[in-house]
This record gives C-alpha cells, structure tokens and sequence, in this order.
C-alpha cells in the first residue's frame, strides 16, 4: 500500500476538539453524514476527520481504490466543519492504535475524541490494543439501528462501564480524560455500505448512485 505525502495533513489551532470518524466509506453514506452532524452538535466539536481507512485490518476482502472512495465522500459530506482525509495513507498505518499514536504526537494540545457507531462498539474487543485506544483519547458511540443491545452488553462497554459519561455530559467529553465514553442516542438512520453494494448501486470503480451523485 503505497504512502501518501504528509505535506496535505489537515491543520488544526491549538485548543480545537476535533472529532476523528474512521470508516471504510465503501460507500459513504447518509448514515455517516447523519453521524458526523449529530457528533459536531451533541459533542460541540470545532472540526471532524473523515479518516476513510485504506483497508480496515479485520476485513478480508479489499474495498474500492482509497481515491475512488475519498472521492465519493468528499462528493457526499460538504461541510465546512469536516474534512473527509486519506491519513492513515499519508502516516502509513492501518491500525487505528497506531493511528491515533501518530495524531497525538503529531497534534499536540487538540482535544480529540473518537467516534464510532454502535455497531463498532459491540466488536471493539477485537480491535488491535483496543484497551490502549479507549486509555488515548475519549470516546462517542453513536446509536445504529439495532445494534444497541449488543453494544451496551460488549466486552469494552463492561470492562469500561465505570468511564461510560451520561449523555448530557457529551459537550464535556473531548476535554475529558480517558477512558472516557458517552452513548450518544437520537433520531438513527438504517442504512449500510454493505446494504447499498448488496442493491448493486455501488461497484466502487464505476462508482454512482442512481441519482447521479457519486464522481
Ligand atoms: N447508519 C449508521 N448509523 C450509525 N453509525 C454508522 C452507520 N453507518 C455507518 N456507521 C458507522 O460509521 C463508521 C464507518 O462505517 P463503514 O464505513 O464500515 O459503513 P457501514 O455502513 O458500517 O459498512 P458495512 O455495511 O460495509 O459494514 C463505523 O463506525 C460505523 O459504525
Ligand atoms: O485497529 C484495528 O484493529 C481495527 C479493526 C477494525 C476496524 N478498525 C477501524 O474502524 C473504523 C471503522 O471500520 P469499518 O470498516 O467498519 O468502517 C476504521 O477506521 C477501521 O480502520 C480498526
């Protein structure tokens, strides 16, 4: 996987809260932009990353080419508080442990906060150094249709049930110290990647929606 120049890293002032939403973005879709709107109001975040993964570490088949997925979702979340980025091709990592590592180091005295559906949550025990994630930085899951039980109940929500916020604290959580994790919970959207390629509306490399949007 080749490394991308860094030169393009997104900037930040000091002080920013800065939300970090890793995906595949295989598509990008309204259930990510529903995530990235409802995360920058209920957390009050100066800015989110779109970090679209090259290739998530516990999937086994590829995803469509980084450029074609980047470009996409740069097509579908226009807003001017959010950056849809290829960092982990620019810092060469694909581990979101390592990831993150790299960030702080590279971002000194930004308040970040990781978000993550529920889903994510419920398997966050299989991540690499996933106690490490949840010790580095203060956590937002957010509600996904069907998915709270098993989230609520996941290995990482139990052994970190003492760090779990109530949500009216949301707005404290990225000057929070970690571990530190909130459920944020509210209107959800049903929709998936894996849904929309099932429905053959996204092959990735003749990437378009049937409304034409898409690049
Ligand atoms: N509808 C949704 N509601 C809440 N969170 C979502 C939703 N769709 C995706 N997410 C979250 O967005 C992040 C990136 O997800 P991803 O790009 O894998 O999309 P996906 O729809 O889950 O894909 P797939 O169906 O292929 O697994 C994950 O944290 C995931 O939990
Ligand atoms: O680091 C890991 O072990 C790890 C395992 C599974 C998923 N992730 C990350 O989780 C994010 C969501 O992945 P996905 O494929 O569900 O969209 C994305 O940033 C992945 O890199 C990370």
């Amino acid at each position: 996987m080749p490394v991308l120049p860094r030169h393009a890293l997104p900037s930040a002032p000091i002080g920013a809260a800065i939300g970090l939403f890793g995906g595949s973005f295989d598509p990008a879709h309204e259930g990510h932009v529903h995530v990235t709107q409802h995360a920058l109001r209920r957390l009050q975040l100066d800015q989110i990353w779109w970090l679209v993964s090259p290739q998530n570490p516990l999937k086994r088949s590829g995803p469509a080419p980084l450029d074609t997925r980047l470009g996409q979702a740069r097509s579908l979340m226009r807003h001017p508080r959010v950056q849809v980025t290829p960092i982990e091709a620019q810092l060469g990592t694909r581990y979101t442990a390592d990831t993150l590592r790299a960030l702080l180091r590279l971002y000194p005295r930004r308040r970040f906060v990781w978000i993550m559906g529920a889903d994510n949550l419920a398997g966050f025990h299989r991540w690499d150094n996933w106690r490490v994630i949840m010790e580095s930085l203060p956590i937002a899951v957010v509600a996904r249709p069907g998915q709270q039980l098993a989230a609520l109940s996941s290995v990482a929500a139990r052994r970190y049930m003492h760090a779990r916020l109530p949500q009216r604290a949301a707005p404290l959580l990225s000057k929070a110290r970690a571990p530190a994790w909130c459920f944020l919970t509210g209107p959800m959207r049903d929709i998936s990647s894996s849904g929309l390629r099932a429905k053959g509306v996204w092959q990735g490399a003749d990437n378009q929606y049937p409304d034409g949007t898409g690049i």
